[in-house]
């Protein structure tokens, strides 16, 4: 039998040598949803024992959000951590040093935000070699990404890495695509474009569901812009993650002040030197933003409130949010809220559970019975 990865590689050659034009933009299309689907093969957990499954590493998550290191060997992951956690990750000069999932915890902003340290992922990591499957399932859970990048090595590390993760469903800084795809039970395949689309048409959306064996189905592309790889992922839904990323780029001590200043232009980029503590902070700030947490000071009927401690929440919450990060049953009593703050159109507003909360909100609970306000 064929394995996995041979038939990826096959697949992978034939879309090199198969020349770009109007002409087999169709077989281009038939073949990305193929290699998709083998991808997402090769990350079931295989069967019976010895199998190289898709199981991340064994740390359970704890804090208000995670936030995974990713990159190559000997970049300054395991350095990173130990200079913004308590934690200390073993460094050293040699690749793999760190061979499994160091969590630490940073405090910032009120918040704990759970910092997972990771092996270094290679070349292949996708397709299994090295601890790279792990790493990406790891990387996965994860509600912000870090690639740690070497500012002395060649500018491609990025773009080797970014396809690793890309080749087993994680999206970088995309949003999911904006394509509605409803399976039916019967009636064929109904295709609505809302805008005449640049990069789509009707026989090559229906060409790639006949291949998925997808034979009755509603599909309405809201976006003019939507590509076939995004109509794939959209096919792919339930193995795609969209996750931020921000790059980060260690070791600015040993590169030219010139080549600094063109890496800090790239988009969603931050600069660093561990070793003489330069830009770590910053990093750690634009995490924080990146993040979009807010803090929620809660206040007690006839008392001031606290500004010690935040309760943390995501963004766009609510009320009802609101309530479950106090206490899971401080809904079943709810009656209003009173809110202070940049959500606020008066001070106080008074609010029903659906109201969004913005970051450094005061709010109180009233609930039905007695005693009930917000701890
Ligand atoms: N010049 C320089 N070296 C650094 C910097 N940060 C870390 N290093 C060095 O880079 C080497 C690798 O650091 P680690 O933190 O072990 O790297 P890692 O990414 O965790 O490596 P693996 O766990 O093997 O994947 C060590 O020798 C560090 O002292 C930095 O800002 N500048
Ligand atoms: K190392
Ligand atoms: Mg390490």
């Amino acid at each position: 039998m064929v394995n996995i990865t041979d038939k990826i590689k096959e697949i992978e050659d034939e879309m090199a040598r198969t020349q770009k034009n109007k002409a087999t933009n169709y077989h281009l299309g038939l073949l990305k949803g193929k290699l998709a689907r083998l991808r997402a093969q090769l990350l079931e957990p295989a069967q019976g024992a010895g199998g190289a499954g898709g199981q991340g590493f064994d740390v359970s998550k704890s804090g208000d959000a995670r936030i995974a290191l990713v990159g190559f060997p000997s970049v300054g992951k395991s350095t990173f951590l130990s200079k913004i956690t308590k934690t200390k990750s073993e460094i050293a000069a040699y690749s793999f040093t760190t061979l499994t999932a160091i969590p630490g915890v940073l405090e910032y902003g009120g918040a704990e935000i759970q910092i997972l340290d990771l092996p270094g992922i290679i070349e292949g990591a996708s397709e299994g070699k090295g601890r790279g499957r792990q790493v990406i399932s790891a990387a996965k859970t994860s509600d912000m990404i870090v690639m740690v990048l070497d500012a002395t090595k060649r500018a491609e590390q990025r773009a080797l890495l970014e396809a690793e993760l890309e080749a087993v469903g994680i999206r970088l800084n995309q949003d999911p695509p904006n394509i509605y795809l409803k399976p039916k039970k019967a009636g064929g395949v109904k295709i609505t474009f809302q805008a005449t689309p640049k990069y789509l048409d009707e026989k090559m959306l229906y060409n790639i569901l006949k291949d998925y064996r997808i034979l009755n189905c509603e599909v309405l592309v809201r976006d003019e812009e939507a590509t076939v790889d995004q109509f794939i992922d959209v096919i792919m839904k339930d193995h795609r993650t969209y996750i931020k990323c921000l790059y980060v780029y260690n070791k600015i001590d040993s590169i030219s002040l010139e080549h600094l200043d063109n890496l800090a232009r790239e988009p969603n980029t931050a600069v660093m030197s561990c070793e003489l503590d330069l830009g770590v902070q910053e990093v750690v700030e634009r995490c924080w933003e990146e993040l979009q947490l807010m803090r929620i000071y809660t206040k007690r009927k006839g008392v001031e409130p606290s500004f010690d401690e935040a309760l943390i929440v995501r963004s766009n919450s609510n009320i009802e949010d609101v309530c479950d990060a106090i206490h899971r049953t401080l809904k079943d009593s709810f009656k209003y809220a009173l809110v202070w703050g940049a959500s606020a159109k008066h001070m106080p507003q008074r609010v029903g559970m659906g109201h969004m909360v913005a970051d450094e909100d005061v709010v109180s609970i009233v609930g039905t019975k007695s005693g009930l306000a917000a701890q």
